[in-house]
C-alpha cells in the first residue's frame, strides 16, 4: 500500500509535470530568461572582486589608470546587468501572461463543457474565485515565485563558488550561520501558511456575504426582510477576523527576523576577526577581507529569500492543485459514438421507460413512457415537486438519464451530436434570463445573423413589438441586470420572441406560475399560440387555457405518469386530475 508521503510525492510530481507542460510552449523564452539570470548572477559578483583589486592593487600602487579601468568595469557590469534585468522581467512577464491567457481560455472552454448538474451543485462564488483570483495567483507564481527561486539559487551558487575559490576556510567560516537561517524559516513559514489558509477561508466568507447580499435577488431579499444591520454586522465580524489574521500573518516571525539580523552581522564579524588574523600573518590582503564581507551579504540575502519562498511554493502548490482539479473534472460527452447529422423525418419525442435520479437511491422519475407527437402540444401537469421540470430537462440532455431511452424521430438523443440536438430545441423557462444589454442584443443571442426585419417579425408574433417601440430607445433599451427593468410578462414575451427567432422544431415551455394581469396573460397566450404552431411542444402548464388547448395531457405524480388524455377525457376518468384542477383553478372552473 502506498503511504501518505509517497502519494503526496506522486501528486507533487504530477503537478510539476503539468506546470512544465504549461511552460513548454515558451521554452525558448524560458531558456533566454535562465541564461539572462545566469549572466546577471555572475555579473553580480564582479563589483566585489573589483573592489578587492582597487584596494589591493590600484590604491597601494597609486595607479590612476588602473583605478579608472576598474571603476569603469564595475559601472559597465552594473549597467549591463540592469539592462538584462529589464529584458528578463519583460520575458518572464510575457511568459506568465501567455500561460495565464491559455489557462483562462482553456478553463472557460472546459467549464462550458461541464454538465449542467455541476453548476447546480457547486458554489457560484467558488467558480469565480478559481477563474479570477486563483489564476492571477498562478500568474504571480510564474512571474514571481519561479523567477525568484531560479535567480536566488543562481546567485547563491555563483557567490558560493566565488567565495570557495577565493579562500575556502574563510568561506566556510562565513557560512556557519546559514543553517540557522533555514530551520527557523521553515517553522515560521508553516505558521504563516496556516494563518494564510485561515485568512483565505475568511476571505471566501467575506466574498460570499458580499456576493449574496449585493446580487440583485439577494439585495431585494435583504431589504424586504430588513436584514441590513445583521448582514453588515456579519461582514464586520468576518472582515475583522480577516484583518486580524492578516496582521498576524505579516508579523509572524518578527522575533525570528530580529535574531536573523544579529546572525547576519556575526558572519562579517568573524571574517574581520579571522581574516584580520590572517592579514596580520601576511596570508591575506585587506581587499580580500572587504570582498569577502560584501560577497557574504550576497550569500545571506538569497538564503533568506529562498527560505521565505518556501511559503510561496507551498501556497503555489495549493493553487495549482485547485486549478488542475477543475481541469480534471470530466466534461459531458458532447457526442456519442455516432455523430448522426439531424435528419429525423418527424420530431416526435418518445420517452421509453425513463428512470432518473439526481442522487443515488433517490429516484425522481420512475418508468416514464409517453410520446409527444410532432405538431401537437403535450402538457405536463402535476403537483409541485412531482418531476415535470426534470422530465423536460432530460430532452436537451441537461441531465443524463439512468435507464430507458429518449428518442426524437428515430434517433436516440444519446447518439445525437449535443450542439445539433440543442440547436433544434427552444426553451422558454419560467424565470426569463436576460443579459444586461439592450433588448436587441438579448434577441440576437438566439440568432446572431438575424436582420432587423426578422427581429421585428418575431417580436410582432410575440406581441411585444409595440411595447418595445413605445420605449424611448426602442430596441436599444438597456434591460438592466437579469432584465430587472422589465415586467415578468414583458420578459417572457421577449423570451418567446427570442425562441421564435431561433425557430427550432421542438419547443419546451415552462409556463410562469406567477399570476399575470389579464392583458399580459392574453398577449402571452397569443404569443404562445404562434410559437407552438406546427412544432413538437411540451408545456409545463399552469394556465387553464393552455391545458384546454393541449392535444394530450400527462398527469405526473411523485415521478410517475398517473394519467394521460385530453382535458375532457381526464376530467371524466381521472379523479386526481379533477382534484388538481379544482385546487389550481377553483371549484367552479369551466368544464
Ligand atoms: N438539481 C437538483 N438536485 C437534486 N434534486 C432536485 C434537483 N432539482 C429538482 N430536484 C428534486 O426533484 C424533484 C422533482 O423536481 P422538479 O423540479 O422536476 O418538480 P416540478 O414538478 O417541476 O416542480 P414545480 O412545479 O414546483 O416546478 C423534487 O423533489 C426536487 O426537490
Amino acid at each position: 500500500m502506498r503511504t501518505n508521503k509517497e502519494s503526496r510525492t506522486g501528486t507533487k510530481k504530477a503537478i510539476f509535470k503539468r506546470i512544465f507542460e504549461c511552460i513548454k510552449p515558451y521554452w525558448r523564452q524560458t531558456l533566454f530568461t535562465i541564461i539572462i539570470l545566469c549572466i546577471t548572477s555572475l555579473l553580480g559578483v564582479l563589483p566585489s572582486i573589483i573592489v578587492q583589486q582597487i584596494i589591493d592593487r590600484a590604491l597601494p600602487g597609486k595607479d590612476f589608470n588602473l583605478l579608472v579601468l576598474l571603476v569603469s568595469c564595475s559601472l559597465i557590469s552594473t549597467v549591463i546587468s540592469s539592462l538584462l534585468s529589464v529584458w528578463q522581467s519583460y520575458l518572464s512577464t510575457s511568459i506568465s501572461q501567455n500561460i495565464i491567457y491559455n489557462l483562462k481560455n482553456k478553463m472557460y472552454r472546459h467549464l462550458q463543457e461541464m454538465p449542467y448538474h455541476f453548476f447546480t451543485t457547486v458554489n457560484q462564488g467558488e467558480i469565480i474565485t478559481r477563474m479570477s483570483s486563483d489564476l492571477s495567483g498562478i500568474q504571480g507564481v510564474f512571474n514571481g515565485t519561479i523567477v525568484n527561486f531560479v535567480s536566488n539559487t543562481l546567485i547563491l551558487m555563483s557567490t558560493f563558488i566565488t567565495l570557495m575559490l577565493m579562500d575556502w576556510k574563510l568561506a566556510l567560516l562565513g557560512m556557519f550561520a546559514l543553517p540557522l537561517f533555514v530551520f527557523p524559516t521553515k517553522k515560521v513559514g508553516n505558521i504563516r501558511l496556516k494563518l494564510a489558509k485561515q485568512t483565505q477561508q475568511q476571505l471566501s466568507l467575506e466574498n460570499q456575504i458580499i456576493n449574496e447580499t449585493l446580487s440583485i435577488s439577494g439585495f431585494k431579499l435583504m431589504k424586504i426582510f430588513n436584514q441590513e444591520i445583521k448582514e453588515s454586522e456579519a461582514l464586520q465580524t468576518v472582515s475583522f477576523n480577516t484583518s486580524r489574521l492578516q496582521i498576524k500573518e505579516f508579523t509572524a516571525g518578527r522575533w525570528f527576523v530580529m535574531i536573523m539580523t544579529v546572525f547576519t552581522s556575526f558572519g562579517p564579524l568573524l571574517i574581520y576577526l579571522y581574516g584580520g588574523f590572517l592579514f596580520i600573518q601576511g596570508e591575506i590582503s585587506i581587499g580580500a577581507i572587504v570582498a569577502f564581507v560584501t560577497l557574504l551579504a550576497r550569500l545571506y540575502a538569497p538564503v533568506g529569500q529562498l527560505s521565505n519562498l518556501y511559503v510561496d511554493i507551498v501556497r503555489s502548490e495549493a493553487l495549482f492543485e485547485r486549478i488542475f482539479e477543475y481541469f480534471d473534472m470530466k466534461p459531458q460527452t458532447t457526442a456519442s459514438i455516432s455523430l448522426s447529422p439531424w435528419n429525423v423525418a418527424t420530431h416526435d419525442i418518445v420517452f421509453n421507460n425513463v428512470n432518473f435520479a439526481y442522487q443515488m437511491n433517490k429516484p425522481v422519475l420512475k418508468n416514464i413512457s409517453f410520446t409527444a407527437y410532432s405538431g401537437k402540444v403535450t402538457a405536463l401537469v402535476g403537483p409541485s415537486g412531482s418531476g415535470k421540470t426534470t422530465i423536460v430537462n432530460l430532452i436537451p440532455r441537461l441531465y443524463e438519464i439512468n435507464s430507458g431511452s429518449i428518442n426524437i424521430g428515430d434517433e436516440d438523443i444519446c447518439s445525437l451530436n449535443l450542439p445539433s440536438l440543442r440547436s433544434k430545441i427552444g426553451l422558454v423557462t419560467q424565470e426569463t434570463y436576460l443579459f444586461n444589454g439592450t433588448i436587441k442584443e438579448n434577441l440576437l443571442y438566439a440568432k446572431s445573423e438575424a436582420t432587423d426585419q426578422e427581429i421585428i417579425t418575431a417580436c410582432e408574433a410575440a406581441y411585444i413589438h409595440q411595447f418595445i417601440m413605445s420605449l424611448p430607445e426602442g430596441y436599444e433599451t438597456l434591460v438592466g441586470n437579469r432584465g430587472i427593468k422589465l415586467s415578468g410578462g414583458e420578459k417572457q414575451r421577449i423570451s418567446i420572441a427570442r425562441v421564435l427567432l431561433k425557430n427550432p422544431p421542438i419547443i419546451i415551455m415552462d409556463e410562469a406560475t406567477s399570476s399575470l394581469d389579464t392583458l399580459s396573460e392574453y398577449y402571452i397566450q397569443k404569443a404562445m399560440n404562434y410559437l407552438l404552431k406546427e412544432k413538437t411542444s411540451i408545456v409545463i402548464a399552469h394556465r387553464l387555457s393552455t391545458i384546454k388547448n393541449a392535444s394530450n395531457i400527462l398527469v405526473i405524480k411523485e415521478g410517475s405518469i398517473i394519467g394521460e388524455g385530453t382535458h375532457d377525457e381526464l376530467l371524466k376518468k381521472n379523479g386526481i386530475y379533477k382534484e388538481l384542477c379544482e385546487k389550481q383553478f377553483g371549484k367552479d372552473f369551466a368544464y
